[in-house]
This record gives structure tokens, sequence and C-alpha cells, in this order.
């Protein structure tokens, strides 16, 4: 019987990087070690994501460990983040602790459910207002204001975080 592979290999993503001129971005990282490993092969951008929780009991939160990945990058990629990204002030706290940018998959969906279009637009206008409340009681005028000292996080202390190895 010929067993159907359902995950990628480091083959694959190097494949994927040689076909073409275009930055690949690498979703699903969650450990420093995979993040390396990517950037090794020349992705231009790590994506940390749990695929919000849904694919895999016990995975760890994607701020837990967006920190650890952003110090093994050190600015060789650009790092994304998604998962559980609920107000400003998520939003705030990804962005301090390095990502780039974030994504937002479910609430952008509950927007739709609840009222078509405008809905959507709903949720990001209030995404987009409670970040910037959040960026004024910080001091922030701008985005490249926030800095990592507004988030005091656990492995700033050296406390260790859980570590999962996958693509
Ligand atoms: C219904 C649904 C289907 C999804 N399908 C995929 C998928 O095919 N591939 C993938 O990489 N992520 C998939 N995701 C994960 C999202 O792209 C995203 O990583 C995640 O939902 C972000 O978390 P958030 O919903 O908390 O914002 C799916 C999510 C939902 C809710």
């Amino acid at each position: 019987m010929e067993l159907v592979r359902e995950y990628a290999t480091w083959e694959d993503v190097e494949w994927v990087v040689g076909n073409t001129r275009l930055p690949v971005v690498l979703k699903g990282v969650l450990s420093a070690e995979d993040a390396k490993l990517a950037v090794d092969r020349g992705v231009k951008g790590i994506y940390v994501s749990n695929h919000g929780g849904r694919e895999l009991d016990g995975v760890p939160a994607t701020i837990d460990v967006l920190p650890h990945i952003v110090r093994a990058v050190d600015g060789e990629a650009e790092v994304y983040l998604d998962g559980g990204v609920r107000t400003g002030t998520d939003v705030l706290k990804a962005l301090a602790l390095g990502a780039r940018c974030v994504f937002i998959d479910r609430p952008v969906l509950w927007g739709l459910a609840h009222n078509g279009a405008e809905g959507v637009q709903q949720v990001l206008q209030i995404l987009t207002q409670e970040l910037s409340q959040a960026m004024a009681r910080a001091g922030c005028a701008k985005i490249s204001d926030i800095q990592p000292s507004l988030v005091v996080h656990q492995s700033y202390y050296g406390i260790p975080t859980v570590k999962a190895s996958s693509v």
C-alpha cells in the first residue's frame, strides 16, 4: 500500500526556494531550531503559527515561542505571527517581541458571519483603534517606537519554554 505523505520536509522547502525568485515565507514554524534551519535554506519570511491550535493538541502558544525565534533568526528573515490575536494589545505585544506583522483569521470570519463585508471592516476597525489606543498609552507615536522593553516576557528571565519541532 502506498502511503500518502501528509507533512512537508526540508527537501520540499529547498525545492520551493530553488524554483522561484520570489521570497519564500514558511508558515507553521514553532521553534528556534526550525527557524534557523529555514533561514539556512534561503527562506525569507518565518511565519510563526500553530494554525490556530487546530491541528495538534499541546503545541505552544505562538507568542511564547516568538522571542526565541526572533533571536534565532537574528534579522536574516522577517518574522510574522498568527494565532490568538484578538485585541490591539495582542498586536502590540507581538510587534514588541519582534514580529514584523501579525495575521488574524477567525475574528475576520466571525465578522463576516455576523455582518458580511461590513462585519469584516468593523473587526479591522476595532483592532486598529485598539492598537492605536494601546500605542498612545505606551507612549508610542509610530510602529517603530514599539520596543521589546514594553513587554515583560518570561523568556527574558531565562525561564525555559516549550520547544517544538514542526514545519
Ligand atoms: C477554518 C479554518 C481553516 C484553516 N485552514 C488552514 C489551512 O488549510 N492551512 C493553514 O496553514 N492554516 C489553516 N488555518 C489556520 C489559519 O490560517 C491561521 O493560522 C489561524 O487560524 C490563526 O489563528 P487565529 O484564527 O487565532 O487568528 C485554518 C484556520 C481555520 C479557522
